[in-house]
């Protein structure tokens, strides 16, 4: 227990902390009970969640106990943005969201054994107070002169457009999250991402002029790519845990394919591999540039965590299909869809020869260039290879009755995909 703040840092899982030492020392003493709050905005967590919960995942299996909120009742309000009022979500629609959110953390968070972390809503204990309490309850302990310097209250402030009574009053509603955790269960600690800096530390302020107690809070780094960029919804680049928004395939996929100078930072903010592991991975990486295999591993542990690992097995076996010489014909229909969804591609009927085919597809211009190439030996149909100039795309060779899987050499895939 009492290296794990060293062992947060030196992965490079913290950015903000209220006072390091201090909490260095509350962790390394005894069991303590921290909380991170995730609200229903979007229907999935994604990536930058994803790093809280790994914290969270952590400390719980130093020895802390962990609360998982759910914003029932945050949801409803909206953290601020910087740039733009929030569309209020219904109150159905914010129930559904919570209930997927949960679901999300099940498989991060350890909810069984002798330290199980617990899911809590912070609509429980909100919906309960009135109007007049919160104002004289809580709205007491807040100075509008404080809360407006909070970074996106300021910029919204300065827009033409202003920032609603309703979404002003947010950070209280997460201060007194902090505070209800905090008497109900002795929660001393709040982690969130590096934009809840501010909304953590109403929570703080709240429980030093309520309670006279100096709790935690801790900040987690905002993820981004090699260049600096973040992943977000609005630079179209999220990374999203929910697998009917992300499939499995294509978030291995996003792993596998980052850059050598990335990799080793996103292992260790990403897996439980030790220092000795991941040193051995960066030496690997710099002496035999391209080789990809940190990003294999990398891509297999995390996918693990988030997806499971027979969904790991299941993408293994469809990139080494597609792309080495597996056996396309065992995957399974998802997988199959999922793993030729970013293909080019073409329709095509049963019966279409595949010089025909290659050209639907845009492996061949023309006919005379699609017989020279199965010709040359170079084509295949479900990685078997096309000895016949004029072979046929049977029913067979549509894979669960969908797609034919065509190939120019080794690297050019493209799907036939079979009309409808
Ligand atoms: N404000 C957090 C979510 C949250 C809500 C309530 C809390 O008590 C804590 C965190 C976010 O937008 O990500």
């Amino acid at each position: 227990m009492s290296d794990i703040f060293d062992e947060l840092q030196w992965r490079g899982l913290v950015a903000q902390t209220t006072d390091g030492a201090a909490l260095r020392e509350a962790l390394a003493d005894g069991p303590i009970t921290m909380y991170v709050g995730f609200d229903p905005s979007a229907d999935s967590l994604h990536i930058g969640n994803l790093v809280q919960l790994i914290v969270a995942r952590k400390l719980q299996r130093a020895g802390h106990r962990v609360l998982c909120l759910v914003g029932g009742s945050t949801g409803l309000i909206g953290d601020p943005k910087p740039d733009s009022e929030r569309v209020l979500r219904s109150k159905d629609e914010v129930a559904g969201a919570v209930d997927r959110i949960r679901q999300q953390v099940a498989s991060l968070l350890d909810f069984e054994g002798d330290n199980p972390a617990t899911m809590v809503n912070n609509l429980d204990w909100t919906a309960p107070i009135s109007a007049l309490d919160f104002l004289r309850d809580y709205g007491k302990h807040f100075r509008v002169n404080a809360m407006i310097k909070k970074e996106a209250v300021a910029r919204r402030l300065n827009s033409d457009q202003g920032i609603s009574y309703t979404e002003f009053s947010y950070q209280i509603l997460q201060g007194l999250d902090f505070l209800h955790l905090y008497r109900a269960e002795g929660c001393t600690l709040q982690l969130g991402g590096s934009d809840q800096w501010g909304n953590l530390l109403a929570g703080v302020d709240l429980i030093r002029s309520a309670e006279s107690t100096a709790v935690h809070a801790m900040t987690t780094p905002l993820i981004t790519d090699a260049n600096g960029r973040k992943y977000g919804k609005s630079e179209g680049n999220a990374l999203w845990l929910n697998p009917d928004r992300m499939s499995p395939y294509a978030f291995y996929q996003f792993w596998i394919n980052l850059d050598d100078a990335d990799v080793i930072d996103k292992m260790r903010v990403f897996t439980d591999l030790d220092r000795a592991a991941i040193d051995d991975y960066a030496r690997q990486v710099a002496d035999e540039p391209f080789r990809r295999a940190a990003q294999r591993a990398l891509a297999a542990e995390i996918t693990t965590l988030v997806h499971g690992a027979a969904a790991t097995t299941a993408v293994q076996a469809a990139s080494e299909a597609l792309f080495g010489k597996g056996d396309v014909s065992a995957l399974d229909a998802r997988t199959l869809r999922d793993a030729t969804a970013e293909l080019s591609g073409g329709e095509v009927a049963v019966g279409t020869s595949v010089v025909d085919a290659l050209i639907a597809v845009g492996i061949a211009d023309s006919r005379n260039a699609a017989r020279r190439l199965i010709g040359e030996g170079g084509v295949s149909v479900n990685n078997v290879k096309v000895a016949d100039e004029g072979a046929e795309l049977d029913a067979d060779a549509f894979l669960h009755g969908q797609i034919a899987l065509l190939k120019r050499g080794r690297k050019h895939l493209a799907a036939a995909r079979l009309v409808r």
